[in-house]
């Protein structure tokens, strides 16, 4: 691999303006059947999405993925989401009660508008055999699958009948896989995602690393249709974590998936407990990475996403922020 990067290494080059005000800048995305307001989907972790976030951000169109650490909840998640008119979008693993689950699903005629198979090193046979199963019982749900690091994995997956594949093995700020195993796309998520972006021929999630609204920018750029975030959306007041007060401060728990507060035992731990800052309203944050997206496509020239796409980009090795922080 050449031109190693990550996001903080990278800045895009502004193209003319041709807005008279930022607000003219459109932020929607088509994924799948359906059009959101922002390439972003909340992290589908215990920590960051529940019942009640996923359906206020299905009632206001954005892209959701509920998790998948309450199976059981699954077949009547789905009936309340369509009862109310709104998408039902799960998760799934690749265990033997996975396959059963897809069929019950089937039986039963329900159809989730989007199914995403949720695992670590998605670059296996037990993943192309879910998609299978899941395109033979459940033809009409839309399937991400993942999580994947390179473009041999890319295409296996699409080969195999995924309508999109989500890349990040790693990056994570919960995460310790890198630590732990040695393997993954940390330290140059964004270049990893563009090895891969060359090879897809249907969407790509950009999945971990995010620190700032300029990296959504900046995942679109190369190559994202749509980015999953975790930590940024770790801190509101209707995140699923618990809330805790320390020196007169809120913050709230940010866990991995693969953590031991997560499993409930110490077995093939690849990810641990943090707790972020409490910052309020999650709306609060949907409308800043709107208003900073809207910014992003002026610079970019243009009027939609798509502007952000061609730019020109300079690699500037850990510079950009010269000190500076964002909060
Ligand atoms: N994006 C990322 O970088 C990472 C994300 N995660 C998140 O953590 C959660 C748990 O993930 P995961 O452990 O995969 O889920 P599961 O615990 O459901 O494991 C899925 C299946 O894959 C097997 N498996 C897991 N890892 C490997 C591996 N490296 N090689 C071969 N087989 C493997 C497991 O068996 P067995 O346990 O017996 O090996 C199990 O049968 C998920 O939500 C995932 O997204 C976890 C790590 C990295
Ligand atoms: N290696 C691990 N990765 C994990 C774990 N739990 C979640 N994740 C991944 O992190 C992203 C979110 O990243 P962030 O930088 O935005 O916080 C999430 O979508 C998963 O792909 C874990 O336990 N280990």
């Amino acid at each position: 691999m050449e031109n190693v990067f990550d996001y903080e290494d990278i800045q895009l080059i502004p193209a003319k303006c041709i807005v008279e005000s930022r607000s003219e800048c459109d932020t929607s995305v088509t994924f799948g059947k359906h059009t959101f307001k922002l390439p972003v989907v909340p992290a589908n972790m215990q920590t960051i999405i529940d019942e009640k976030v996923a359906t206020y951000l299905a009632e206001n169109k954005y892209f959701y993925i509920m998790h998948r650490f309450n199976p059981e909840t699954r077949v009547s998640f789905i009936k309340d989401m369509h009862a109310k008119g709104l998408i039902a979008s799960i998760s799934v693993g690749v265990k033997e009660e996975e396959y059963d689950f897809v069929e019950e699903l089937a039986q039963l005629d329900l159809t989730p508008e989007y199914i995403t198979i949720d695992i670590a090193h998605g670059h296996s046979n037990a993943v192309i055999r879910m998609i299978q199963h899941i395109k033979t019982h459940l033809p009409e749900s839309f399937v991400i699958a993942g999580n994947v690091g390179t473009p041999e994995a890319v295409r296996e997956l699409e080969h195999a009948g995924a309508d999109a594949t989500k890349v990040g093995i790693g990056p994570g700020k919960v995460c310790i896989t890198k630590i732990k195993t040695g393997f993954g796309t940390g330290g140059w998520q964004l270049a990893a995602l563009r090895w891969c972006a060359k090879a897809a021929t249907k969407p790509i999630i950009a999945d971990g690393g995010i620190r700032t609204h300029g990296d959504i920018a900046k995942s679109v750029r190369f190559g994202a249709s749509m980015v999953m975030i975790g930590s940024l959306f770790a801190g509101h007041e209707e995140s699923p974590g618990t809330i805790v007060e320390q020196d007169g401060k809120l913050f709230k728990e940010y866990f991995g998936s693969a953590s031991e507060f997560q499993k409930g035992e110490k077995k093939n731990v690849e990810g641990k407990k943090m707790f972020v800052q409490y910052k309020g309203a999650l709306q609060d944050t949907l409308t800043e990475m709107e208003q900073d997206l809207q910014s992003s496509i002026s610079y970019a020239g243009g009027t939609k996403l798509e502007a952000i796409r061609t730019v020109d980009y300079v690699v500037v090795k850990n510079s950009i922020f010269n000190g500076d922080k964002t909060y």
